[in-house]
């Protein structure tokens, strides 16, 4: 599929290429009035982690939206593989703690792409529902309100919901930041689980000890790419020292 982001020109579907999930060329996107993202271009390999680096404001956040759909590029091309839509597992603080949601309510949502809004599940979306709650070991607080978490359960469950939509493409905003040192290294050693079942992870991180474990990174500064490749190329203490002086 491909997305062309220019309002005068309509929605061109496109070939896949080789190995690639995801490629996207001179993508410019922001909000009202506001440029953030400005000619990304980058291509993402299928099956493998890819963390988004960079310092506060920069652009991960964007980028994951636009990615996922929620946010529509201004111009450029973004072209996905042949696939299913992709999940998105949004920031936790993104998400309002005071929806009146059980945990099991908040993972069954997962199922509505597939099922509807509200929709009765079927029992095999209920087996989806509960195996994601289990990888994610969020299973014995089913009942609970999501309101009633602690921050770690409440992101555990959330990142449930992104599996529980048994996508082959999982956008992540900060899965493991503020959990604790266990959480965060049950939460790396699914995601690099996912991939090798098949899942093409990208996840916006400040964690460099995971993005260090990642297949690929894209360092954003101010919008901008400033550097794309293996951990080792990118994650330089040079490039990392200009990147977040300049933050
Ligand atoms: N809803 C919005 N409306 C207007 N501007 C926004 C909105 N969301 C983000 N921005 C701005 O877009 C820029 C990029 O923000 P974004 O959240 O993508 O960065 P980020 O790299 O994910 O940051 P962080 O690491 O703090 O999550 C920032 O200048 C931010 O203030």
């Amino acid at each position: 599929m491909t997305i062309m982001f220019n309002k005068d020109r309509p929605v061109q579907p496109g070939p896949t290429e080789g190995n690639l999930r995801v490629r996207f060329t001179g993508l410019n996107a922001g909000y009202s009035g506001r440029p953030v993202l400005h000619q990304l271009t980058a291509r993402i390999t299928a099956l493998t982690m890819t963390a988004l680096v960079g310092p506060n404001g920069s652009g991960k956040s964007t980028l994951l939206g636009v990615l996922a759909g929620v946010i529509e590029a201004t111009s450029g091309q973004l072209r996905y593989a042949e696939g299913h839509p992709p999940a998105f597992v949004p920031q936790r603080g993104a998400v309002g703690d005071t929806l009146p949601l059980t945990v099991r309510q908040t993972v069954e949502m997962g199922r509505w792409g597939e099922r509807g809004p509200w929709r009765r599940l079927t029992r095999q979306d209920r087996t989806v529902v509960d195996t994601a709650m289990e990888r994610l070991a969020v299973a014995d607080l089913a009942a609970r309100q999501l309101g009633e978490l602690s921050g770690g359960q409440r992101q555990r469950v959330l990142i449930a919901q992104g599996v529980a939509q048994q996508s082959d493409l999982l956008l992540l905003d900060e899965p493991t930041t503020g959990l604790d040192p266990e959480s965060r290294e049950r939460i790396a050693a699914l995601l690099t689980e996912l991939v090798t079942d098949g899942t093409t992870v990208i996840q916006a991180t400040h964690d460099l000890d995971a993005a260090r474990a990642a297949d690929s990174c894209l360092l954003l500064s101010n919008g901008r790419l400033v550097g794309q490749g293996s951990p080792d190329q990118v994650l330089t203490t040079t490039a990392l020292a200009r990147i977040w002086q300049t933050a």
